[in-house]
């Protein structure tokens, strides 16, 4: 036994030591062990550690005996592209459930990815987007509204509780048919609680994937309410999707359209009740606090930036009442603040891995073995001081004249076959939300009232990043 022992350590010594990732540069540890990274996961900073050891090490970095991250547009187009992506990585099957909520996001399969992606895209497009814009507009107005309401009687408002509860009420009212109403009630609804704790389960799942494990043979307090959690999701989502699709089959012509109308009764052409279900339930935790947390980074900068916030609001005041999309998307200033914000605040600024194919694949020159997982993490592309002079700034400015390396460079949605499906409704969202708030309050400005400081913004990423201390003040004077 102890000869058995010793001898699979020389085994997996000799096997490291030969490996082709032995040459790539890093940290000496990395060969050997992935603990590091992983404290540095844990404490939600694993994006700023691998950016420090890019800094160090160059383009390419071996993180972990058998993770390398690679910080140049070739490798992201390699790794993420549109004819041969690679698979997503098992970090996806731990984050849903230890592979029990198979989606659109989470899925490793081709098949099945590549199917419900022809049918979904459609409603999600610029154009199909048209027919859903007036709940943007009508959410984006009352969440400004309600915004003010409590800047009157506290003396300052936490916007990421409001664009919280915005960008929740939109996907679950373009999912469900049937919107959660935050806005109105100005707390969260028990969907969104679920979620919170569902998703704080992925997040150890992913830290620990031992625990998936645990979790068949102990009762843990989390993991019990996780489930009961979850089940209550999925049976509120079943029942909006049922009562949906009864008002669809009552009047076919005239129906509240939403991201789904079109795939019920479709035949093959369609999805079934299932699938709808699981996928409309993937665009709410997909698309909430990722808009919310862009828009929340989004208001802070500007207010902390006098000269950037005149020209914004020189610029949407100049809209007529009654504006559309189509007139926020010619706006040159707000497209470069929107821009720079996913830049230096992606709301998912971390590693997107990825594995490397069987009979592995090469990367940048570098040989990956099969089974290695390929990495890259937007928080890193996003400042390769190559490609953004003074990388740490917030300079809407620069993408005045944005060079093709920019462009190619920035990622916050990720890219090629995987690229996030409701882009264009997170940019008509971010758009609608900042147009109609700094028409509504020019002079906004950081609150520092109960105590709210610059420091509680400090980003915090596990797979989605967020403000440390989850909120942020502003007043107007
Ligand atoms: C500012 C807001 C948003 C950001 C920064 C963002 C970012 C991302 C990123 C980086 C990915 C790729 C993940 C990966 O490769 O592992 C992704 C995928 C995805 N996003 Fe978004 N997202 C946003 C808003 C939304 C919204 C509003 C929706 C609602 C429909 C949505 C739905 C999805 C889905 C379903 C996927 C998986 C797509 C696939 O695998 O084909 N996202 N998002």
């Amino acid at each position: 036994m102890i000869y058995d022992t010793t001898n699979s350590r020389q085994q997996t010594l000799f096997s490291r030591a030969r490996s082709p990732l032995a040459s790539l540069p890093g940290p000496w540890y990395s060969k050997w062990t992935g603990a590091v990274l992983h404290f540095h996961f844990i404490r939600g900073q694993r994006p700023p550690y691998v950016q420090r050891l890019h800094e160090k090490y160059g383009r390419i970095v071996r993180i972990s005996p058998n993770q390398v991250d690679f910080s140049s547009v070739t490798a992201a187009k390699r790794i993420h592209s549109y004819t041969r992506p690679l698979r997503k990585g098992h970090m996806y099957h731990d984050l849903a459930g230890g592979g029990k909520f198979v989606n659109i996001f989470s899925t490793q399969d081709f098949e099945y990815h590549q199917r419900h992606r022809r049918l979904l895209s459609a409603p999600l497009s610029e154009s199909g987007l048209k027919g859903v814009e007036h709940v943007v507009e009508e959410r984006a107005k009352l969440a400004v509204q309600r915004i003010g309401e409590e800047m009157k009687s506290e003396g300052r408002a936490d916007v990421m509780k409001w664009w919280l509860f915005f960008s929740a009420d939109v996907i679950g009212e373009l999912s469900f048919g049937n919107s959660f109403r935050m806005l109105e009630r100005g707390s969260e609804n028990q969907y969104t609680l679920d979620l919170k704790m569902v998703s704080k389960l992925g997040g150890l799942r992913v830290a620990f994937p031992a625990l998936t494990r645990f979790a068949s043979h102990v009762r843990l307090p989390i993991l019990t309410e996780a489930t009961a959690g979850s089940l209550r999701m999925r049976a509120y989502a079943q029942e909006c999707i049922q009562r949906y699709e009864r008002i669809v089959a009552a009047d076919p012509t005239n129906p509240k359209p939403t991201l789904f109308t079109k795939l019920f009764r479709a035949g093959e052409e369609g999805m079934s009740q299932l699938e709808i279900v699981q996928d409309a339930q993937t665009y709410i935790s997909a698309g909430s606090d990722t808009t919310a947390h862009g828009l929340t980074f989004l208001v802070w900068a500007v207010c902390r930036d006098e000269e950037v916030k005149r020209r914004l609001v020189e610029e949407v005041a100049t809209l007529s009442e009654g504006y559309k999309d189509e007139d926020l998307k010619v706006l040159p200033y707000l497209d470069q603040v929107i821009h720079e914000i996913l830049r230096l605040y992606a709301s998912v600024p971390a590693a997107l891995p990825r594995d490397a194919p069987s009979g592995g694949c090469e990367i940048d020159g570098c040989w990956m073995p099969e089974g290695t997982t390929v990495c890259t993490q937007a928080y890193s592309m996003h400042r390769d001081p190559i490609v953004f002079s003074e990388p740490g700034r917030f300079l809407p400015s620069r993408w005045e004249n944005a060079t093709k390396e920019m462009t190619d460079a920035w990622m916050p949605f990720g890219g090629g076959a995987r690229i996030c499906i409701g882009l264009h409704l997170a940019m008509m969202e971010l758009r609608h939300a900042t147009a109609t708030f700094f028409r509504a309050y020019p002079n906004a400005k950081v609150s520092y009232k109960d105590g709210f400081r610059d420091d509680d913004m400090e980003q915090v990423a596990y797979f989605l990043m967020y403000p440390k201390n989850k909120r942020c003040l502003v007043e107007t004077s």
